[in-house]
């Protein structure tokens, strides 16, 4: 449905993208994610045309190239996180109004903008002025003003930015849900990991202009490629190692005097004595008692260090020979305070380029 074959936009001096490519499949909520200034905004509007890119090789909407339309003939529409709704007109004219300047006849107009509310659950309000409305439902009607000219591919900018935690989350669960029933094509953009992590089919991770890693949101959360992609997914504890040996897909790892099995997730294999890191999150390390715990592999001695209790959960930190490593404790039964040792499965630790 979408294929960008290598972007690249300087503003001036500012290389905003670096030869960038990516597609979306038909129906594919695809969410480009990254922190402010990586490039994801300046995507999104070379996408939409409303920027042109200093160099792209392709950009196809629907098998059809679309790099010299202007933005009114691509077959895409964007949400803006300032909802950028008219003030002056109802709701209901706000939502009609992409086609009243289409031409489309005034009662077909009516009936589709009621049509694109009642997908946002606001059938009831068409009449209503855009002040009279919440932050939340504000958002919705710039989804249902979007969604009115049917586009092929819908563009949410940071849609949910301004809205409090409580809101982001319900409306979070009702973008899933209106893109599962309406089945298009969402390329959705957002500096949140917990946004992207819980909308998406496929996400795309962009660092300085150019994609650090792209993959499936279990794959971005459990295997990133790099530190990176690991300290931006919230990887807790990342330890400088020495390669040993590689065998059938995992790496054995020396950190000082431990030897550590994990999992390789760059593509290209490490080799023996290469400087690496190995990371895993701290929900992941197990506190346990030497001896009791039958673990053997990637277990290492420690004490108890600081705890700061979370209400869900207790974070708690463990004093070892290579340095402190961080723990996160859901299960109340675990005894926190309790414990000789440090254990975490070869599957949940990654072993990266340093
Ligand atoms: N109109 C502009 N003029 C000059 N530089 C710009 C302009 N727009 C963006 N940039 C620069 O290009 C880079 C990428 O910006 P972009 O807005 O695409 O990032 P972003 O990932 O969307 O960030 P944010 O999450 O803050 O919106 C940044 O360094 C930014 O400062």
């Amino acid at each position: 449905m979408l294929e960008v074959v290598g972007a690249t936009h300087a503003y001036g001096p500012v290389v905003a993208l670096d030869n960038v490519s990516l597609t979306a499949e038909r129906g594919e909520f695809l969410t480009i994610l990254g922190a402010s200034g990586s490039g994801k905004t300046t995507m999104l509007r070379i996408i939409s045309g409303l920027e042109r890119p200093s160099r792209i090789e392709r950009l196809a909407i629907d098998g059809a190239d679309v790099s010299d339309k202007p933005a009114s003939m691509r077959n895409c529409t964007t949400v803006f996180q300032n909802y950028a709704l008219f003030p002056h007109m109802s709701v209901g004219e706000n939502v009609g109004y992409g086609l009243k300047v289409r031409g489309v006849p005034k009662p077909e107009i009516q009936s589709r903008a009621l049509d694109a509310l009642r997908l946002v659950q606001l059938a009831d309000k068409a009449d209503r002025r855009i002040h009279q409305l919440s932050g939340g439902e504000r958002q919705r009607v710039a989804l249902a003003r979007a969604l009115v000219t049917r586009p092929a591919i819908l563009l949410l900018d940071e849609p949910l930015g301004a809205l409090d935690e409580k809101l982001r989350q319900e409306m979070q669960s009702e973008l899933v849900e209106l893109h599962r029933t309406l089945g298009m094509t969402f390329v959705y953009i957002t500096h949140s990991q917990e946004e992207a992590l819980t909308m998406s089919d496929r996400v795309i991770l962009m660092r300085r202009g150019r994609i650090e890693q792209s993959g499936s949101p279990e794959a971005l959360f459990d295997r990133p490629v790099s530190r990176f992609a690991a300290e931006f997914m919230g990887f807790e504890n990342i330890i400088p190692a020495v390669v040993r040996e590689i065998s059938a897909g995992r790496v054995i790892v020396e950190i000082g005097p431990h030897v550590i099995s994990g999992i390789w997730t760059a593509p290209v294999e490490p080799r023996q004595g290469d400087r690496v890191l190995i990371a895993v999150r701290a929900e992941r390390l197990m506190p346990v008692r030497q001896g009791q715990s039958g673990a053997k592999e990637n277990l290492i001695e420690a004490t108890p260090g600081p705890r700061t209790y979370r209400g869900k959960y207790v974070d708690q930190a463990a004093t070892t020979s290579i340095g402190t490593i961080r723990l996160r404790v859901w299960d109340r039964s675990t005894p926190v305070e309790d414990f000789n040792a440090v254990t975490w499965s070869l599957t949940d630790c990654v072993i990266i380029p340093a």
